[in-house]
């Protein structure tokens, strides 16, 4: 391998990690948010234990030629072919000129001003949360990682589908759920496998239309119908009142391309589902990872509080409260930096490329290991602490752009990260306003990597009441 300046020519030896124990961990233990080859100090290293060696990429500098500078030279990789066969083909799952083009047309529909729109339909769950949580008394206890889950499942659900059709995603919740959680084992057994994507299809294909199936694989495939007819059931309804766009999935179906031509209604489907899976757990699980530092950071906590009783009151929130809502948000940003619900990004890499010197060869595999990049120290000072302030508005920028990627980066950035964020402001918000959550004693709290990046045994908190909330 070899660095060319001007003349000069420097030769650069990627280090080395033992691939085959990083193999044995991950079959053994889950996915690793740490270990040898994601939290050593190498910028770079590289895995070798199936047909094409990994590289783990962790300076910012190598984050950004893989995602921005470089971009063509990486896809997602194979691991992406599970979500492809729950999803479709939809913005998350699809690949080069095909998923430019649905960008240009669908993005939109996430940003912010669309969202100014959709907020009250964000507002209901969240009131209804509230009315259920109301009747437990003024002391008591939850399971937080479940009760966040649900609720994001049901804020997606509302924006996406509308008023009447409250109860439609707490209907296919737990089929929504069983399909993330296959999708995680499937995942794990494709990071060490690396098959041929060709394979996988195949498989997924088989999944899909074989009479006979082993036991695990026959629910998978339940769970798929299942998302599949309710999504259609609702598409099919509602194209029976052509025009009406006050949801997600209506501006879904308004969307128009160049020659005035409509969305296929397979495209709509598949994208309505990814909003569903991709837009709820990672939120849920970001909301987790904030309730828990929030309970054991009383002074961030204090703060937060003295917000949303200034800025709120007793009124139901706008669109127009969110900027004042600063210090709340920046909780759930640092938040993220310390428990990113996407852990790490894997690309392929489908022409041959150099990074830095490091000979990365076509048909590698990268990790971009988000969760080593946020606690490095020498992006981010006393990495370990949590401190909103660092993400307040006009704090000074102290990290490289790439040393923060709760949302990946480059032109694959998350399509909902504005939604995601005023939906985590609204709901912390809310909940805050009328109750303080901290932990039960002696709970375990312990971070596991799997798809997500959630809480190993769950998060039970104790509510307490706050006085003077109505
Ligand atoms: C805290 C919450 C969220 C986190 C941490 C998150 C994280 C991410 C990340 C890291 C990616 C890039 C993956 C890659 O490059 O391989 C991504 C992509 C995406 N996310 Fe999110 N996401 C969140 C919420 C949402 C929500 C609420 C929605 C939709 C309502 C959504 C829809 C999408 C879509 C459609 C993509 C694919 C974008 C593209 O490739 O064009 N996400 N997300």
């Amino acid at each position: 391998m070899f660095i060319h300046s001007g003349a000069m020519t420097t030769r650069v030896r990627t280090p080395k990690v033992n691939g085959l124990r990083f193999a044995r961990d991950t079959f053994r233990h889950g996915l690793r948010t740490e270990g040898p080859a994601l939290d050593g100090t190498a910028d770079i290293v590289r895995l070798t234990f199936n047909r094409h060696p990994l590289f783990v990429v962790r300076h910012p500098d190598h984050v950004d030629h893989v995602l921005r500078a470089q971009v063509d030279r990486y896809r997602k990789s194979v691991e992406y072919e599970t979500l492809r066969a729950v999803l479709g083909l939809s913005l998350f799952t699809d690949e080069g000129g095909s998923w430019r083009r649905h960008r240009t047309l669908i993005g939109p529909v996430l940003a912010r001003p669309r969202l100014a729109d959709l907020f009250e339909l964000m507002v209901d769950p969240v009131d209804r949360l509230l009315t259920t949580l109301d009747r437990d008394g003024d002391r008591f206890e939850l399971e937080m990682a479940e009760a966040m889950t649900a609720l994001t499942l049901d804020v997606v659900g509302s924006a996406l589908f509308g008023r009447g059709m409250a109860d439609l995603a707490r209907r296919i919740g737990p089929n929504v759920t069983a399909g993330l959680r296959g999708a995680e084992r499937a995942t794990r057994t494709l990071l060490i496998a690396d098959p041929p994507a060709v394979l996988v299809r195949a498989i997924a294909a088989a999944i899909r239309h074989s009479p006979v199936l082993p036991r695990r694989q026959a629910r998978m495939r339940e769970v798929m119908r299942t998302i599949d007819e309710t999504v259609w059931g609702v598409i099919t309804d509602r194209r029976a009142e052509p025009g009406r766009a006050d949801d997600l999935l209506g501006l879904l179906l308004s969307v128009r391309d160049a020659d005035g031509r409509p969305l296929p209604l397979k495209r709509v489907r598949d994208e309505a589902a990814t909003f569903m899976l991709a837009g709820h757990e990672t939120t849920a699980n970001a909301l987790s990872w904030m309730w828990y530092l929030l309970a054991t950071n009383p002074g961030a906590r204090n703060r937060l509080l003295a917000e949303v009783d200034e800025v709120l009151g007793d009124r139901r929130p706008v669109f127009a409260d969110l900027p004042r809502l600063a210090w709340t948000t920046a909780c759930f940003m640092e938040a993220m930096r310390l428990y990113p619900p996407a852990w790490s990004i894997p690309r392929r890499c489908v022409i041959g490329d150099d990074i830095a010197g490091h000979s990365i060869p076509r048909g590698s595999r990268v990790i971009i290991p988000i969760y080593a990049v946020h606690r490095d120290p020498r992006w981010w000072p006393a990495p370990e602490t949590f401190d909103p302030g660092r993400f307040l508005p006009g704090a000074a920028r102290q990290h490289h752009r790439a040393a923060y990627l709760p949302f990946g980066g480059g032109r694959r950035v998350c399509a909902g990260q504005h939604f995601a964020v005023i939906e985590a402001t609204l709901l912390t918000a809310m909940l805050s306003r009328r109750y303080t959550f901290d932990q039960v004693p002696g709970f375990p709290v312990e971070p596991e990597a799997t798809l997500t990046l959630r809480p190993r045994h769950g998060l039970r908190m104790i509510a307490r009441r706050r006085l003077g909330s109505s």
